[in-house]
């Protein structure tokens, strides 16, 4: 296995492409910001941030610290722009109001949770961001160079061939901010780097961002308590409760400044620990109002102890307003190299994943296997015609049920990364999207052609190509919309939540699809669900692509009721002349579906992301 040392002295920059590609630095300041949330119905609104005020310099390492529920994170995602909705204040970048579409270029965010590609190697993860984050005019030369670079930089260049899942909480972390690394952001948003990690890795994780500070970026990060050691390390420490501003300034103006209170830290008392015992309301809630009113809720910057800051007068007049994008500039590839990138990364994705690109073939054998047992040899005999659209009805519910759970399981997952990878820039959603249909083909496509041929042949249905044509491809159709109708669940709903709902709304597709009640006996008022039941232009289909202008059916008894298949069909109230009708409603489903899905994805999206 890697080795997993890195040292303060490893983590010396080489300066070639890191430094080469120094962009402007970043002053971010916000004023009178205010962030509520609403309870849910009829519980009102939340302030989570209160009017707080503050200010984050170039080449400073910040640490928003405070205890929990105070709005660390909180103020990391306005001040990200990862979360909109329900902020009042204003936002500065140099002076000039933030707008989102170009501070989005020069920033990024880190999630506590590190959302990498588990299955692929450190290498792969950072060539296919270099690809997709890096301008299509810079030389695979160049972006080897700058992946090499990154990754000794941050003590990751033992691991390189070593697979995501397999690295080490350090390691993983430091992958995420590799990836991020690449297009060289000079702001960092980081929320809860060091969570989870042990003491040794938790500093040199810090040391490394002190070091990316250093070199003239603004870091800004939350912790809980960090040890007195860790706190040291940061330039200015931002301090929250209750979303009120208790002390923004240097680490080493912390104790001055409770001293000035008549609040000093205890000898051989942390001073991490004593400010958060303050902000908790150990020592009273008056000291928490008495530190708001001397840093005047983070409008008093003295104790920053920087001299370099942008005059306050600049911060609305736009000294350098930020350059105004296009929408396509947000991305630094073209859709077309963006396509080609997740492509190459789903079918890493889809090889190196057996488990479950076995399990679906799998599962279309084995389930084939089975009701071809069960229903051997009846698809051509007169006195089972009822067995046989009993066998129609379970194909389909095989297709339905099997894809939408797969899917409501596996989608959210994938939203995760996605969300970060698109927060950060990497690609757009539609690209995303395009590429998450495109990969699943050849896989759906394969394993319904497996099913069908299975379970045709050892189920004795009329050895006709045409037929057997409309019957696979019918298949095809349920599993896409199947799927569709997965990503939607998948997108809307947790795991757990989907799980619930997916299944009910089988039951409700059954109960429509003209299968145990008839068409005919659906009351009037009911009707409209056999007009949106996909299963039950399926059932219709698939019958009549079994029975349609099928002659009297051999009868192996005395007697078959039913040997003629229009008396059955007649008594099922199903027609067989309306195939083309089907295949048209079912592609119209699968088209809102599939645009249904894009736009709740979208939605899942843009409740956390703007662009
Ligand atoms: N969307 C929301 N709906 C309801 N309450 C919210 C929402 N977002 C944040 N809050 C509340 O705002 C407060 C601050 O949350 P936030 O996650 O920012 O705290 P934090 O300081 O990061 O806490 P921790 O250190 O535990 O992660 C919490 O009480 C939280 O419950």
């Amino acid at each position: 296995m890697e080795s997993t040392n890195f040292s303060n002295k490893e983590c010396q920059p080489q300066g070639l492409f890191i430094k080469d590609r120094q962009q402007d630095q970043v002053e971010l300041r916000f004023n009178n910001l205010y962030y509520t949330v609403s309870l849910g119905f009829g519980k009102g609104t939340k302030n989570v941030l209160k009017d707080i005020s503050g200010i984050f310099a170039p080449n400073q390492l910040v640490a928003i610290m405070g205890p929990s529920g105070a709005g660390k994170s909180s103020l990391l995602d306005v001040l990200s722009g990862y979360n909109l909705t329900g902020v009042r204040g204003n936002v500065t970048v140099n002076g000039a109001e933030r707008r989102l579409d170009s501070f989005r270029r020069q920033s990024c965010y880190i999630q506590q949770d590190d959302r990498l590609q588990p299955l692929l190697t450190v290498n792969e993860n950072m060539h296919i961001a270099a690809n997709l984050k890096l301008s299509q005019d810079k030389s695979q030369k160049y972006k080897d160079a700058v992946v090499h670079e990154i990754l000794s930089t941050l003590g990751l260049d033992k691991c390189v061939a070593t697979r995501t899942a397999r690295l080490s909480g350090g390691q993983k972390k430091r992958l995420s901010i590799a990836l991020e690394l690449i297009n060289n952001p000079m702001v960092m948003f980081l929320d809860e780097p060091t969570t989870g990690l042990d003491s040794s890795s938790c500093s040199q994780c810090i040391s490394l961002l002190r070091l990316l500070a250093h070199q003239g970026r603004t870091i800004i990060c939350t912790i809980h308590q960090p040890s007195a050691s860790l706190f040291q390390m940061f330039d200015q420490v931002y301090i929250l409760a209750q979303g009120t501003c208790l002390y923004q300034g240097s680490t080493s103006n912390l104790i001055p400044f409770l001293s000035k209170l008549e609040l000093p830290c205890p000898i051989y008392h942390n001073p991490a620990d004593f400010v958060i015992e303050l902000a908790c309301g150990d020592h009273g809630k008056d000291k928490i109002d008495k530190m708001v009113k001397e840093i005047d809720n983070g409008q008093c910057i003295i104790w920053t102890g920087l001299s370099n800051l942008r005059a306050i007068s600049d911060r609305n007049s736009g000294t350098k307003p930020s350059k105004t994008l296009n929408k396509c500039d947000v991305h630094e590839t073209s859709s077309r190299n963006q396509l080609k990138c997740l492509l190459h990364r789903g079918y890493l994705k889809c090889i190196r994943d057996p488990d479950l690109t076995y399990l679906r073939f799998g599962v279309n054998i084995v389930v084939s296997l089975l009701l071809g047992t069960l229903f051997l040899q009846i698809g051509d005999d007169g006195n089972k015609i009822f067995d046989n659209y009993n066998l129609l009805f379970s194909i389909l519910m095989h297709h339905v049920g099997s894809t939408l759970m797969l899917n409501i399981i596996n989608f959210p997952a994938e939203i995760s990364i996605l969300t970060k990878e698109h927060f950060n820039r990497w690609y757009s959603l539609k690209t995303y999207y395009i590429a998450t249909n495109i990969l699943d083909i050849p896989i759906t496509t394969l394993g319904c052609l497996i099913f069908s041929v299975i379970i045709y042949v050892m189920t004795g249905q009329p050895l006709e190509w045409d037929r057997f044509a409309m019957f696979t491809f019918i298949s095809w159709l349920m599993v896409l919309i199947s799927q569709s109708l997965g990503f939607i669940i998948g997108a809307w709903f947790s795991v757990i939540n989907g799980n619930f709902v997916g299944p009910i709304i089988v039951v409700l597709l059954m109960m429509f699809s003209g299968f145990g009640v008839n068409l005919r006996d659906i009351p009037h008022m009911l009707k409209w669900g056999t007009e949106i039941s996909f299963l039950r232009y399926g059932l219709e289909a698939l019958v009549a692509a079994i029975y349609d202008k099928r002659g009297i059916l051999p009868c192996y008894t005395l007697y078959c009721h039913y040997k003629y298949p229009a008396k059955f069909l007649e008594e099922v109230a199903m027609p067989t002349d309306k195939f083309y009708a089907d295949v048209f409603a079912l592609l119209i489903t699968l088209l809102i579906t599939r645009v249904a899905a894009y736009f709740m994805l979208r939605m899942r999206i843009k409740a956390r992301v703007s662009i």
